[in-house]
Order: structure tokens, then sequence, then C-alpha cells
């Protein structure tokens, strides 16, 4: 068999990705500027689940399809949510950056994630986004919060706006200073430090 034949016949791996958080916070805004490059101004709100296919590459020319549960944000407290988030292999947790308390109902998310995983050996990625960064003048929820939120919990961190498709992944290192060499002229931090890029 061909090298072309075996990869017509092998099934793409399917990976589950389910998008939480508030009701208005661009869930669904996200989901379609992802699968189709779009973004529409309407709001209508998700009852219960919408649902997004997108095949992509992956080095290494793995083929992958990519399954969006795209949840409703009034979902929260429903019999159905857990099902929903069950099998995620990776849970993108969304606020309004201009949205304090779409912030802090995070928490009330992300323990619904840890309580469908309890049991379970592998634990889904899990990124926090910050939404709506076209309305930067009207942030209300601070950047080291989002910072503080993702080192509490080793997510990755997001700032992005679905209207524009304004994406800036924020990469916090940690930086050992003291393995630096002992001619640096200033004083070195005694702990290691977070640089955020
Ligand atoms: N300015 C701006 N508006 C956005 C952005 N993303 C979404 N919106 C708007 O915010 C509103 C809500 O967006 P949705 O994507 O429907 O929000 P949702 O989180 O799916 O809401 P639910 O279905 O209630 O869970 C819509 O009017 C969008 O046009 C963004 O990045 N910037």
């Amino acid at each position: 068999m061909s090298d072309s034949d075996s990869e017509e016949k092998s099934p793409d791996r399917q990976l589950k990705l389910v998008v939480l958080g508030d009701g208005t916070t661009g869930k669904t805004s996200l989901a379609t500027r992802f699968v189709q490059e779009t973004f529409g101004k309407q709001y209508k709100q998700t009852i219960g689940l919408d649902f997004f296919l997108k095949r992509i590459l992956l080095p290494g020319n793995l083929n992958v399809t990519l399954q969006v549960w795209d949840v409703g944000g009034q979902t929260i407290g429903g019999k159905m949510l857990d099902k929903y988030i069950y099998g995620a292999q990776g849970i993108l947790l969304v606020y309004d950056i201009t949205n304090g308390q779409s912030f802090e109902n995070l928490e009330d998310w992300y323990n619904v994630v840890k309580k469908v995983n309890e049991e379970s050996e592998t634990q889904p990625l899990v990124a926090l986004v910050g939404n709506k960064i076209d309305l930067e003048h009207m942030r209300t929820v601070k950047a080291d919060k989002h910072q503080r939120f993702c080192q509490e919990n080793s997510f990755s961190s997001h700032f992005v706006s679905a209207k524009t498709g304004d994406s800036r992944v924020v990469k916090a290192d940690i930086v050992n200073y003291s393995q630096e060499p002992v001619t640096r002229t200033v004083n070195p931090p005694r702990s290691s430090m977070c640089a955020v890029q």
C-alpha cells in the first residue's frame, strides 16, 4: 500500500473542544471567527449548545477534526452541562474584558470542569480567553488578575477579539535570575520571577 493510500484510509483524529463562559462574552462569535472567519454584530443567544466542526492539519501531516462545542451561557446549573463537558481534550474559559462579573463567574464554570474530570486519568488542557480586546478602553478586568488566575491553575493565557480577529497569546515564563552570570550590575531578585511577554 502506498503512503497516499494509507493517508486516505486512516480516519481523522477527533478532538473535542468545549467553549464555556457567561452569556454574551462572545463564545459563538469566537467559534464562528475560528471556523468560518466571519463576525456578526447581532446577538443571538445560544440555547443549550451549538456545534461546529473544523478540519485542521497539524505538523507531521496529521489531519485532525476539531469538534467545537459552543455551550450557551445559560446552561450553568443545568442538567446537561456535565454531559457537554465530558470527554473534552480542551476547554476554553471565555470572559469579556469589559464585564468583571463574567470573569468572576469563571470560577463556577471551572468548578464544573473539575467535578466532571474528578475521576478521569487525563485532564483537559484549559485556556483562559479574555475576549473583546477591541474594547480595550472599556476594560474592567485588569490583565494581572487574568494572569494570576492562569498561574494558579496552569491555564494558557489569551487575549482576543472575535470582532477583529486579533489574538495574543500571553506567555508567562519563569525566569530564574539566580542562574544568570554573577557579573550583573543590578541586584538580582532572590526568588524566581514571572516575566509576561
Ligand atoms: N466589540 C466586540 N463585540 C463582540 C466580540 N465578540 C462578540 N461580540 C458581541 O457580543 C455579543 C454576544 O456575542 P455571542 O458570541 O453571541 O456571545 P455568547 O457568549 O455566545 O452568548 P450566549 O449564547 O448567551 O452564551 C454579540 O452582539 C457579538 O457581536 C468582540 O470581540 N468585540
